[in-house]
């Protein structure tokens, strides 16, 4: 059994970020988070690894250990390198040597050194070898290759494969590499809950401009297919993938809205 989000809500202050994330964590399928920055990944993120507490909604099934490289380098690594690997070792419970990706990751720093004083490559280098070398049963990652140099990225792509198939795996991911890994679910968040799979390049789309009652965030959550939303003076436009056309704008026009236009958008680059 993997780790199960259900109608998982975060909000912040009165600001509503996660609006019902529903979600399912196992080996072999790994998920992807992508999307535009303030959309809500490393919220998303943080509420799966138990780094930070869902306002509503349930995320059961997690791990004792859960391996996370946040998005943000955490105040802890004014510690030594090699401290902080073996602390957070501890933290994990595991008997692993959590300097052993170090070398797979081509990692160049002084371990003797605060971790905070690293170049940036070499903290992701940390930070990914403590999440990736404790054997955790879910490992959750805010954009993995940030920083890296091009060794280091081939080297995380050969690691997340192994770690895929039998961790369970939550990337927040922009560089498109993640969406690559075997058997990945690719995700975005729109007004707070998950979108459907992200298109392959080369997927064609429509485009329906709409004019409708209400929330427009609202009726985002209830239309079917939407990749990508624009708001214009009274109107929403919205585009989908062009065999999902129809589907939405049944849902549209079941919604009280009237269609101002619909164009065949072409192939994307
Ligand atoms: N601790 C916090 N307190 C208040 N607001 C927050 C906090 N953390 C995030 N937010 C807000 O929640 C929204 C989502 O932020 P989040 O960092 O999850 O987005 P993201 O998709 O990861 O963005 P990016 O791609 O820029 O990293 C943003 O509007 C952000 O300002």
């Amino acid at each position: 059994m993997g780790v199960r989000l259900a109608g998982v809500r975060k909000s912040y202050r009165r600001r509503e970020v996660l609006a019902g994330i529903d979600l399912e964590l196992a080996p072999g399928r790994p998920v992807v988070v992508v999307g535009g920055n303030g959309t809500g990944k490393s919220t998303l993120l943080r509420v799966a690894a138990g780094a930070s507490a869902a306002t509503a909604g349930s995320v059961t099934g997690r791990p004792g250990a859960v391996g996370f490289v946040p998005g943000r380098v955490p105040a802890s690594t004014r510690m030594p390198a090699r401290a902080y690997l073996w602390h957070m070792a501890a933290v994990h419970g595991t008997r692993h040597d959590p300097t052993a990706l170090l070398d797979d990751l081509g990692f160049s720093g002084d371990l003797d050194a605060p971790v905070a004083r690293l170049s940036t490559g070499n903290v992701q280098k940390i930070l990914l070898a403590q999440a990736l070398g404790c054997g955790a049963g879910l490992v959750v990652l805010d954009e993995p290759w940030s920083g890296l140099d091009a060794a280091a990225a081939a080297a995380l792509d050969r690691l997340l494969v192994e770690a895929a198939s039998t961790t369970a795996l939550l990337v927040a991911d922009h560089t498109g590499r993640a969406a690559a890994l075997p058997g990945a679910a690719v995700f975005r968040i729109v007004a707070g809950v998950l979108a459907e799979a992200v298109d392959l390049p080369g997927a064609v789309h429509t485009v329906v401009e709409l004019r409708c009652p209400g929330d427009p965030a609202e009726l985002l959550r209830v239309l079917p297919g939407v990749r990508e939303s624009w708001l214009g003076a009274g109107s929403l436009t919205v585009r989908v993938p062009v065999e999902r056309g129809d589907g939405l704008l049944a849902a549209a026009l079941a919604r009280g809205c009237s269609v101002l236009a619909v164009r065949r958008d072409g192939a994307r680059p």
